[in-house]
């Protein structure tokens, strides 16, 4: 199987375009399992997961997103941009915008010039949609039409104010006065395997450092630690906007370990965000 391997700010996906290439087109049920043998590091490529680059009837192209223990996930904003400039480049897209349609809905994408210029078009815009507010949409247990913002829920031992939102897949979403004393290897896991979460979560922790810029760490479902989620970005960003901490309108800086995110939300309709997608190499996978 031919791959192409990129990051989202070191958010590493191996990728297979199914466009045109039936020898990346396996059985439905060998996808998890490709997955987690891709993503091992010694056995494997070495990867967050593994994207499929695939038609749509509904789009101009149809993104499928497995994370690194072979779970499909629903949305991946990092992956979107890698595919994005991925079909881009290789002359797949006519236009500089254009939409994927992804498990989780579909989403609009806009190349931008890189910031140097030296590699054109490195940088993608994308519109994620309307956030899912209601404890239905995430979804987790309770009231399916009540919103999670700042609730008190306790995980084993510890008792956590968690503000709930998807972006096509689900967060939690917990602030804090210091990012980067959580312990996060030892606190995700327990959030992510929770019973309040049918469908498991995301968790992110977020300080905020101004109006208008924020620190966040993730732990993803089915990936565990990341340096970046884009999604999670996103949802950091709704979900500080729902509780006053950060202004609406305006760009939000996001600073995840992997690099920078810029996130925008009006309040109410679509959360935007900025940011750019790079190759790390390409090759044949021997299945
Ligand atoms: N672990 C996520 C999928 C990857 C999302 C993340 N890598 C992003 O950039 O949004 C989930 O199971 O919903």
């Amino acid at each position: 199987m031919k791959f192409t391997k990129m990051h989202g700010l070191g958010n590493t996906y191996v990728i297979f375009n199914q466009l045109d290439d039936p020898g990346n087109v396996l059985e439905e049920d060998r996808y998890p399992e490709l997955s987690r043998k891709v993503s091992e590091i010694k056995f494997g490529i070495g990867s967050d997961g593994i994207i499929l680059i695939g038609n749509s009837q509904k789009a101009d192209f149809k993104m499928r997103i497995f994370n690194e223990d072979g779970s499909e996930a629903k949305n991946c904003g990092n992956g979107l941009r890698c595919v994005a400039k991925y079909v881009f480049d290789h002359g797949y897209a006519s236009r500089r915008n254009f939409t994927i349609e992804t498990l989780g809905g579909i989403v609009s994408v806009e190349m931008e010039e890189g910031r140097t210029g030296e590699d054109h078009f490195s940088f993608v815009s994308v519109d994620m949609g309307k956030p899912g507010l209601q404890k239905g949409s995430i979804p987790m247990q309770g009231d399916p039409d009540t919103r999670t913002i700042d609730e008190l829920h306790t995980f084993d031992d510890q008792s956590l104010r968690i503000t709930c939102i998807s972006i096509g897949n689900p967060h939690a979403i917990i602030f804090t006065e210091d990012v980067q004393a959580v312990e996060v290897e030892r606190l995700g896991p327990l959030i992510e395997y929770s019973s309040l979460f049918p469908e498991r979560v995301n968790v992110g922790w977020v300080q905020v450092k101004g109006s208008r810029e924020i620190e966040y760490r993730v732990w993803e479902r089915g990936s565990g630690i990341t340096m970046a989620c884009g999604t999670g970005a996103c949802a950091a960003v709704v979900a500080a906007s729902l509780n006053g901490l950060v202004d609406l309108h305006q760009p939000i800086t996001v600073h995840l370990p992997g690099g920078d995110l810029e996130i925008i939300w009006d309040g109410e309709g679509h959360v935007r965000k900025r940011g750019e997608a790079v190759y790390i190499c390409s090759g044949e996978l021997i299945v």
